[in-house]
């Protein structure tokens, strides 16, 4: 067991150069440094293509750093962590199986036996709100429902970190304002530390802790914020309190300036 004061995650003077089949070398993180709490909500904002995704990649051991160090509950990282959960834009459900069978699959990977995994999954599709749809295929879902399926197959393994990559962002307002709710309970009930990369700074704002704004190309940490907002959130309200404007006044000063280099 680890030491519980040490972060979740720790990058330490991270660089990534990424060597492209031409042999151009594209420098996507550089002196890069950051920490994630035990529990903590952190949210990543910056210009497009400054280096966000591969700050997720390098935490999942997906990538290796060019120089630097990734920790993760102070482990250096090597290979996958079966503590870290991902959700992602995209949805990473099985087209050919059924609402149950999806959210059982992580259980049964991991050595559940079929009945105690299905029971499980039950479960967590009930705390998401799917009871009832068990038996039903992705196609005949709602996009809001295939990504509480994905929510639930996420939290089904019990994940210590959560990295979530624009998790959202193909919803409508609504549904996405619903879905930033659950998460946060989801999140509050897990106890478990969240890194959301995502283009939209009201959102980070709104969900997180910590925000930590991201340079243009190579990305460097620009500033990180404490958002001190009380929790529990919710959602559609938090967007009108004077200290969440002033927030995002404060933070996309700061962003607009990376945005145009960008
Ligand atoms: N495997 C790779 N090989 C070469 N270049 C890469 C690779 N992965 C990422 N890059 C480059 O690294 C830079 C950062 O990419 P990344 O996807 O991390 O940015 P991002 O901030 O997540 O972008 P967006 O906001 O558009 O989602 C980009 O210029 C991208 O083209």
């Amino acid at each position: 067991m680890s030491d519980p004061s040490t972060p979740a995650i720790e990058m330490e003077h991270v660089t990534c150069r990424f060597i492209s089949a031409d042999g151009k070398a594209t420098i996507a993180l550089q002196d890069f440094s950051m920490s994630v709490a035990r529990g903590e909500f952190c949210a990543i904002v910056g210009p497009t293509g400054c280096g966000k995704s591969t700050t997720l990649s390098l935490i999942t051991g997906l990538l290796k750093p060019t120089t630097g160090r990734v920790r993760v509950m102070g482990q250096p990282v090597d290979g996958i962590d079966p503590r870290i959960g991902f959700v992602f834009q995209t949805d990473a459900i099985f087209p050919w199986r059924n609402v149950i069978d999806n959210v059982a699959a992580g259980p049964m990977f991991r050595g559940q036996k079929p009945a105690k995994a299905k029971e499980l999954a039950r479960e967590w599709l009930r705390r998401v709100g799917l009871a009832g749809f068990e038996m039903h295929y992705p196609h005949q879902l709602s996009g809001g429902m295939r990504k509480r399926v994905s929510l639930a197959q996420t939290f089904v393994n019990s994940p210590e970190i959560l990295l979530m990559d624009e998790p959202f962002s193909a919803l409508d307002m609504q549904t996405r304002t619903v879905m930033q709710d659950e998460l946060l309970q989801l999140w509050a009930a897990s106890g478990g530390s969240v890194v959301f990369v995502t283009h939209d700074l009201e959102e980070a704002i709104a969900l997180a802790d910590k925000v930590i704004v991201l340079s243009a190309r190579p990305a460097t940490v620009k500033q990180i914020y404490d958002i001190e907002l009380a929790r529990p959130r919710v959602m559609s309200e938090i967007r009108y309190e004077d200290k969440f404007i002033s927030y995002a006044r404060e933070i996309w000063d700061d962003l607009r300036a990376e945005v145009k280099i960008g």
